[in-house]
């Protein structure tokens, strides 16, 4: 660039790789943010955008736009891969258009040939990203979901235990867990027990205003409360005791109603997630032994 006398995008493209390098640098460092992307992206896109504007086209600078779909889709995402791809397709052939040189090109043609082959190129990974997203989800879906019952898995009760930890002082667990379920299973059979367990889950749905109820296996499900005290915790777990107690699950030719045991603890601030789900089991063990249908906390 020196030689050629483009100071200017020269300085730019210094810019891109010393920047590139300190993206390279901290990504391998996990000290990533997403302001860096955004930065290696518009630098390389006014590099771009300049190299159109200023070196001769049939340098062949343009080529290098076709790149950019790709870029965007893949460190932006779906949404602002679009927007991007779009405004930079729109500038491009602007500045396209407005350079080429009739004596040597017929500019509409190039445009078109451009716009062409950089349209394909962003269908592929517009496309490419869609798949990306759903296959993201589903596999997000069966890492984290409990397949019976639709609740959330113990997985990503772990997940949340460590963000509201990080996040809050306060935070409770119940743990539930159904009194002598294994009667249901024997009595009915297997089938109806599942729908037992999707109906419970169904109670804990409309008794619970958050997402964040878990199912942890079995016979045994877990909500955890953000910011509320030790009396309002004993007091939610009363009601959703009470709630099944209430409630009929499942009517063929008979009802079944059954009855839970519910285990309270309270997070301390040196508690791990096996020491909280500890604590909450040991109360969940107290009311079993005292009884059971009743909340220990
Ligand atoms: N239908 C069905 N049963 C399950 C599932 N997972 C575990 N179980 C059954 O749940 C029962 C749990 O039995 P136990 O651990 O003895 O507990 P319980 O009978 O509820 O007795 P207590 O908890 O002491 O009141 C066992 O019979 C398991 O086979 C499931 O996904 N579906």
């Amino acid at each position: 660039m020196i030689t050629m006398q483009k100071l200017g995008i020269g300085a730019v493209q210094f810019i891109v790789a010393i920047f590139s390098g300190y993206c390279f640098y901290t990504s391998s460092k996990g000290l990533y943010r997403p302001w860096h992307s955004y930065t290696l992206l518009s630098l390389l896109t006014l590099n771009i955008l300049l190299s159109i504007s200023i070196m001769e086209l049939v340098a062949g600078a343009t080529y290098w736009g076709l790149a950019l779909p790709f870029w965007y889709y893949s460190l932006f995402g779906l949404k602002k891969g679009f927007i991007f791809s779009a405004v930079v397709i729109l500038l491009s052939a602007v500045v396209i258009l407005i350079r080429t040189d009739t004596n040597i090109f017929m500019p509409f043609r190039t445009v078109f040939n451009f716009t062409l082959v950089y349209c394909s190129i962003w269908l592929v990974c517009h496309i490419y990203e869609v798949q990306n997203q759903k296959t993201s989800k589903f596999l997000r879906s069966l890492a984290l979901q409990d397949g019976l019952t639709d609740l959330q898995n113990r997985h990503a009760l772990k997940a949340d235990f460590r963000a509201f930890h990080n996040s809050f002082d306060c935070l409770h667990m119940l743990i539930i867990d159904i009194d002598h379920f294994k009667n249901i299973n024997d009595k009915y059979g297997h089938d109806i027990g599942d729908s037992v367990l999707i109906n419970v889950a169904n109670v804990l749905k409309e008794c619970v205003q958050g997402k964040e109820i878990y199912r942890l296996g079995g016979e045994e499900f877990v909500v955890l409360y953000i910011d509320i005290s030790d009396m309002e915790a004993y007091t939610k777990a009363e009601e959703i005791r009470i709630a099944i107690e209430k409630s009929v699950f499942y009517s063929h030719k008979e009802d079944i109603k059954l009855t839970v045991s519910i285990g309270v603890s309270s997070l301390h601030p040196d508690h791990e997630f096996a020491d909280f789900l500890r604590a909450a089991d040991q109360k969940l063990y107290q009311a079993k032994h005292e009884g059971r249908n009743k909340v220990c906390s």
